[in-house]
This record gives C-alpha cells, sequence and structure tokens, in this order.
C-alpha cells in the first residue's frame, strides 16, 4: 500500500494537553465489541476485501487492531540494505512463528508463494479465515479480543481460483527475497508517526501503507495487519462529484469524473454516497486516546450498508494496479462495493 498521507495525516499533531480539553461530545467510543467485519474474496486479480458484516454508524470506530509485523523504513527504502533486511526478517519471523505462520500464508499468500511457500489448503485455510484473521484485534479489555471480527464468506471455489493463479518459488535468493519484501511494503504496510510512545499519531483516508510512506524524513517502523492491511482502494471522486464525502480524504486525480458517482452506495435516504467510506489512525489522539502506539484503528467516514466493502483512498501515489474502483467502475460492471457477498 506509498503517497503523502492525507491532508488530515499532515496536520494533525498530537498535543496531549488539548486531549483534556476535547468536548466530550467529540470524544469517541472504543468500538463496539459486536461483529463489525468479514473478510471475502472480491476476485482472483483484487484478492481479499474486507466487508461490513453489520450496518455501521457514521464516524463510528469499527475496529482496532494491532500489527501482524513491524519492520524500519525510511525514504531511502529501496536503497537501504539494512532496512529491507529488517522487512525481510519481520516477514520471516511471522512466517517461521506458531502462532502466525498459517495466518501469514493465508491473509498473504502472493507473498509467501514468492518466499516458496505453496497456498495453504483450503481445509486449513478456513480456520484461519473464520477465526485467525481476527486474532489481532483489539476487544473491550473484557476477554472480548477478536469479537468485531465476524469471520469469511470465502468459499473453496474463490479460494482455490484465488490461489491456483500463484506461481510458487522454487527457490528464494537473498535478492527475491528482498525484491518481494520491498514490493509487499510498498502495497501493504502503514508508517508509524514518529516517537508513538510520546502519544503521535497518523491519519489519513489513505491505505495500504504505501500511502504513508513517500515523503518521510528520517527512519521509522512501518506496520502491516491482518485486516487494515487488507482493505481495498476507492478513489476520491472528482471535486465537482464530491460533495457528500466527509473530510481527510486525499484527492485522486486517476479516475475519469465521467465515471464518477452512481447509484450503488446509497444511504438509507438514498443519497449517492461516492468514494472511500473509511479513514484510519494509528496510534492515540485526543479523540480516540484509547488507541495503542502502532495500533491502526479504522473509522467509518459515512454510514455503511450490512454488506458493503470498506475502502480507502490510497492516495496519488502510483497503485500498481488497474482500478476496479466502484468511482472508476460506476457504470460499467459494477465495482468493489458492489460486491455484496453476504
Ligand atoms: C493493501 S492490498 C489490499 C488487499 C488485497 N486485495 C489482498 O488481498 O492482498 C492492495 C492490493 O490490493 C489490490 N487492490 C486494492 N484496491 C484495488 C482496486 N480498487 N482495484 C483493483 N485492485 C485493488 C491491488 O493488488 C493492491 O496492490
Amino acid at each position: 500500500m506509498a503517497s503523502p498521507p492525507g491532508k488530515a495525516a499532515q496536520n494533525e499533531v498530537f498535543d496531549a494537553s488539548k486531549q483534556a480539553k476535547a468536548p466530550s461530545h467529540l470524544l469517541r467510543n472504543p468500538p463496539l465489541p459486536l461483529p463489525a467485519v468479514r473478510i471475502a474474496l472480491v476476485s482472483p486479480a483484487v484478492g481479499y476485501g474486507l466487508f461490513a458484516a453489520r450496518d455501521l454508524g457514521p464516524d463510528e470506530l469499527i475496529f482496532h487492531e494491532r500489527p501482524l509485523l513491524t519492520a524500519l523504513f525510511n525514504e531511502k527504502f529501496s536503497a537501504d540494505r539494512a532496512l529491507v533486511l529488517s522487512q525481510v526478517a519481520a516477514y520471516r519471523a511471522a512466517l517461521a512463528a506458531h502462532r502466525t505462520r498459517e495466518v501469514t500464508a493465508v491473509a498473504f499468500p502472493a507473498l509467501a508463494a514468492r518466499f516458496a511457500v505453496a497456498p495453504v489448503g483450503f481445509e486449513e485455510a478456513v480456520q484461519v479465515l473464520e477465526g485467525g484473521m481476527g486474532m489481532n484485534l483489539v476487544g473491550d479489555g473484557g476477554g472480548g479480543e477478536g469479537r468485531q471480527f465476524a469471520g469469511s464468506r470465502v468459499t473453496r471455489k474463490e479460494y482455490e481460483a484465488y490461489t491456483g493463479c500463484l506461481k510458487v518459488s522454487g527457490s528464494v535468493s537473498e535478492a527475491d527475497a528482498r525484491e518481494a519484501v520491498l514490493d509487499f511494503f510498498k502495497h501493504y504496510a502503514f508508517q508509524v508517526p514518529p516517537n508513538p510512545n510520546g502519544g503521535g499519531s497518523s491519519t489519513g483516508s489513505g491505505g495500504g501503507g504505501g500511502s504513508a510512506m513517500v515523503g518521510a524524513a528520517s527512519t521509522r517502523e512501518a506496520c502491516i495487519y491482518l485486516l487494515g492491511s487488507l482493505i481495498n482502494h476507492c478513489c476520491t471522486p472528482a471535486p465537482a462529484s464530491s460533495s457528500s464525502t466527509s473530510s481527510s480524504s486525499s484527492p485522486s486525480a486517476s479516475c475519469p469524473s465521467s465515471l464518477t458517482g452512481g447509484g450503488k452506495n446509497k444511504d438509507r435516504s438514498g443519497q449517492q454516497q461516492p468514494g472511500p467510506n473509511c479513514s484510519w489512525r494509528i496510534g492515540p489522539s485526543g479523540l480516540a486516546h484509547f488507541v495503542k502506539p502502532r495500533h491502526i484503528c479504522v473509522q467509518a467516514r459515512r454510514a455503511i450498508r450490512e454488506g458493503e466493502q470498506l475502502t480507502w483512498d490510497y492516495g496519488k501515489r502510483e497503485k500498481g494496479f488497474v482500478c476496479e474502483c466502484d468511482t472508476c467502475r460506476d457504470g460499467l460492471m459494477g465495482g468493489l462495493g458492489s460486491c455484496n457477498v453476504l
């Protein structure tokens, strides 16, 4: 997932003194310990996506999640061997650890294949997809860990069609490994704000880490999340048709305005709600002080209907894929949000 973070990310600096002053009506409650999201496969080309398992309210904090793995990052990213090796090491550790081995391989099978790890069979994968993918969600502190996760709707046919397209490497040289993790971090990682223990926060509607990576002045950490890193991109409509979207979205110039809008993402009143429906923050802030450093918190930017896919705008960075979002594909065959898998 790397372009500049959204404007909100650039402007927002955590100030502990403001936390106490935040008006109580603006303070956010932690996510409800109720199933909120589930995983489904969108298509073999797009891979997984995250979908609302119930109606979600505007501004609702949907889930917060610990990182699956953390590695170093700086703007010399691709040139700095030591940093890339830290990513290779972090990924290999996740692949080797008993607790995360299958989860890592099922969540990111394309990367696993580049490390010569064949896709997990469907019977095993389904255990992970039903429960393991929620293991890093933060609960209500009363044993509710993972409760916001509602499992998956991935069928054998879909899973086998997806993993059947993957080419499993025979052997992996160090150069192959470095190239594979570079690609992966570019598209899936989120940059952690500096001094996380000092309470800094990073926000955006761009996702998949890459969005947060360009422009870093010094070495930072980048995190991969099990659910947050599986949220797909949706282009923000061109300004002329973006009146119903909320703030914190990175503008995208990648979609022809003639394909924006349309009738897929309508709220109950029938009002059109085009564009990305979620935003994210990493670490605590005055409004969501319960989010821990390095943890990602995903928030609804508007009402989201059960079955709708969660999306955010990855930003202006080079995306490296043919976009199939609603904004781009409306009026054609239907975009990501129309994949109602419930
Ligand atoms: C952060 S990952 C999202 C999870 C991914 N779908 C998966 O299963 O691994 C980003 C990758 O998902 C795919 N993707 C995300 N949004 C997309 C979109 N709007 N259209 C097509 N592919 C998309 C692209 O392959 C992209 O590099």
